[in-house]
């Protein structure tokens, strides 16, 4: 039995995970890890099956938002390191404990917060990365007193081993570099204060994805490669650049669920926003905006049949969406493309992002649970995974 009853789902090409690993790790210096940014269920694309195929093409570590993220990849078996890039209540850094989790601190209350909670659940010790904040206006210490106290909050914690520090970048994916300079001016002032109180460095890391692209010799001790890893760019100026090729990882397809050709003229969908023509021929795909495919498409998006565009007609609907299909031989069953690439035609995340006025990112975030993710390497489909039915 087929492990899904409708037909859309996602593709996501390991391939493309691999040679997006490979041209980073021949970009960045040979010292300098990769750590695989899989957060938000890998942008989309599935955090375990990335994170996996990330790790066997030559990253070293894995990064999420959230402990909970974190203990997903470990319940799927993966050993390798963890690090929590975001703020983890203190209610919860046992958990942390017990499956070997690295976790962020910005402040030493918190150090002495998760002391006091890892004493009271008799928990083993956990690695810390200290986060520093350079210009992101997020999370992190601001300046080297504050630093210099999570520091030693640290060194006066059994149960917490300073393991790391960090900060990110706001504009390093900008044609003009100030902003992402005078960050890293500010993060090499902060290292230089510990140097000099006599502090030994743990690992070091400050590039995302378009750092490493534009300044690979901040490579320190690991990048943190998030959306280059998906074979997408950081921004259409990095995208110009093409500083690295790229082979972008997911598409998103379904298949005809019903055709029509108009006799006479016929509305199209809520609020009758599209009148078809007599002789137009519109067919209605299984997916809508609860799959999370934005109904800022409506009457603007195009998806790709027999090799070619045919626009979105009428509003996106909760579970489905209306196109008005070029072809004369459209059947139900055929296979429609709403993003990546079908014959010479591509539909990429990029120009959906623009339609919807958001950034690539969002775009495969956005698809939630009632899509199945199939992985495919070397053409051949590996696994099906079906978040509504397989938790
Ligand atoms: C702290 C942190 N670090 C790294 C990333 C990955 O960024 P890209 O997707 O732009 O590479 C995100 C993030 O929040």
């Amino acid at each position: 039995m087929k492990p899904f009853c409708r037909d859309t789902w996602v593709e996501v090409d390991l391939n493309a995970i691999r040679a997006n690993v490979e041209a980073f790790r021949r970009h960045i210096p040979a010292a300098t890890g990769i750590m695989a940014v899989v957060k938000a269920d890998g942008y989309g694309h599935g955090a375990v099956h990335v994170g996996q195929e990330a790790l066997s093409s030559g990253a070293d570590s894995l990064a999420v938002a959230m402990l909970d993220e974190a203990v997903v990849l470990r319940e799927a078996g993966i050993t390798a390191p963890v690090l929590v890039l975001g703020y983890t209540p203190v209610e919860s850094v046992a958990i942390a404990s017990r499956w070997g989790i690295e976790l962020t601190a910005s402040h030493a209350e918190w150090v002495e917060q998760a002391e006091a909670e890892l004493t009271r659940a008799g928990a083993q010790p956990i690695g810390i990365h200290i986060k520093t904040d350079t210009g992101m206006g997020r999370l992190g210490v601001r300046d080297a007193d504050e630093l210099l106290q999570v520091v030693e909050a640290l060194e006066h914690s059994p149960h917490l081993n300073w393991t790391g520090i960090f900060t990110h970048f706001a504009c390093a994916d900008e044609e003009d570099t100030s902003h992402a300079r005078a960050q890293h001016e500010r993060f090499q002032a902060l290292l230089s204060a510990l140097r000099t109180a006599g502090k030994t460095l743990p690992r070091v890391h400050c590039c995302n994805t378009a750092a490493a692209m534009v300044f690979p010799e901040w490579g320190y001790d690991t990048i943190r490669l998030g959306i280059g890893l998906y074979g997408l760019y950081p921004s259409p100026y990095l995208k110009q650049q093409a500083v690295l090729q790229l082979t972008p990882a997911l598409s998103l397809k379904t298949r005809i669920a019903h055709v029509k050709t108009a006799a006479e003229a016929m509305t199209v969908s809520y609020g009758a926003t599209y009148t078809a023509k007599p002789g137009e021929t519109i067919a209605t795909l299984p997916i809508g905006y609860a799959d999370g495919f934005s109904r800022l498409l409506s009457n603007r998006g195009a998806v790709l049949h027999a090799g070619s565009r045919a626009p979105i007609v009428g509003r996106v609907c909760m579970d489905q969406i209306m196109v008005k299909i070029q072809s004369e031989t459209a059947q139900v069953g055929d296979e429609v493309v709403l993003y990546g690439r079908q014959g010479m035609e591509e539909i990429s995340l990029d120009e959906v992002a623009g339609l919807v006025g958001t950034i690539n990112y969002e775009i495969p975030c956005m698809l939630n649970y009632r899509i199945p993710r199939v992985y495919r390497r070397d053409g051949e489909v590996t696994e099906v995974f079906h978040p509504l039915t397989m938790t």
